[in-house]
């Protein structure tokens, strides 16, 4: 049986994305992405399951930037999941929406609520959690005026009623989530269909000139490679020092990416590879499969 590390406790939005992967996971909650990918790469586990990118809020910046600053594993898998978010209240709970005086949740969840929150309960103090699991399990503890934003597999795990549903701000809200592996090992995941393959670079430019981007962007577009996500981080070296990641809509070859990296090398540049994968479309318990309250 695969070990997988998720961001825990039970009920959070990577758990749902893991019982979707897995069929018969061996899973390990942790209390944060840097434990999940602590514990891959201390071979504590298989394989890790993490967020990567919001639709809504973007990227999940401590999970890239542990990726390559901490840790030497591979993403070997991508999931894409729908995201709905609800507020959930204790069972006994019996005001209305205006007497909720606490918002307890994840950082990249109350993000994608803002406006919700600001239009329907502002006075609301928000509270932020090390995940919407975390949150639904602080709101079943005791009743009160507080309310999570989590999904349904929370409400259900902590027998919470959920008192708004669908309140994220934008329609096609999905979530990216990572696979990664230390060492390659075939890995079983449910009978999935890749839709298509990904492979994705860190490349660090030698020193800001005139171009350099453009230089480093030409090698992959005369050879027809398909970018669908650029992004530059700071490479925590000093101001105005940035790596930039680079996903390419096609899986690894022994041809076009040595090419590729031999010409950014010539420019200077040194480049990762963090995985060549295979991206499932994955789906997750939706409010249409509750009973509303
Ligand atoms: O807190 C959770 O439920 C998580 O799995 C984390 C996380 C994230 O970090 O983006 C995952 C998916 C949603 O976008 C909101 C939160």
């Amino acid at each position: 049986m695969t070990a997988v590390a998720y961001l825990g406790p039970k009920g959070t939005f990577t758990n749902v994305a893991v019982d979707a992967l897995f069929e018969q996971g061996d899973t390990i909650s942790y209390r944060t992405i840097p434990a999940c990918l602590d514990a891959v790469d201390h071979g504590e586990v298989d394989v890790a399951v993490v967020p990567l990118e919001n639709a809504i809020e973007g990227t999940v910046h401590l999970t890239i930037d542990y990726l390559i600053h901490q840790v030497d594993v591979s993403i070997i898998a991508e999931a894409v999941m729908p995201i709905e978010q609800h507020l959930l209240v204790h069972k006994d709970f019996t005001g209305d929406i205006t007497s909720i005086d606490q918002i307890y949740s994840h950082s990249h969840a109350i993000a994608q609520c803002h406006h919700f929150i600001h239009e329907q309960i502002h006075e609301a103090e928000v509270e932020y959690t090390s995940s919407t699991g975390e949150a639904a399990a602080k709101i079943a503890q005791a009743q009160g005026n507080h309310a999570a934003i989590g999904n349904v597999l929370a409400a259900r795990e902590y027998g919470l009623h959920i008192i708004r549903y669908n309140i994220h701000d934008y329609d096609n809200n999905h979530t990216r989530f990572a696979v990664v592996q230390k060492q390659p090992k075939p890995i079983k995941l449910r009978d999935l269909m890749a839709t298509h393959h990904k492979t994705t670079l860190m490349v660090t430019l030698p020193s800001d000139y005139s171009g350099a981007l453009h230089q480093v962007l030409s090698a992959f577009a005369w050879r027809k490679m398909n970018l669908s996500k650029i992004e530059s981080r700071p490479m925590k070296t000093g101001l105005g020092n940035y790596y930039f990641i680079i996903d390419v809509e096609q899986p690894y070859d022994d041809i076009l990416f040595p090419a590729v990296q031999a010409e950014l090398a010539a420019l200077g540049c040194q480049t990762k590879i963090l995985g060549t994968y295979p991206c499932f479309p994955i789906v997750a318990p939706t409010s249409a499969s509750s009973t509303k309250k």
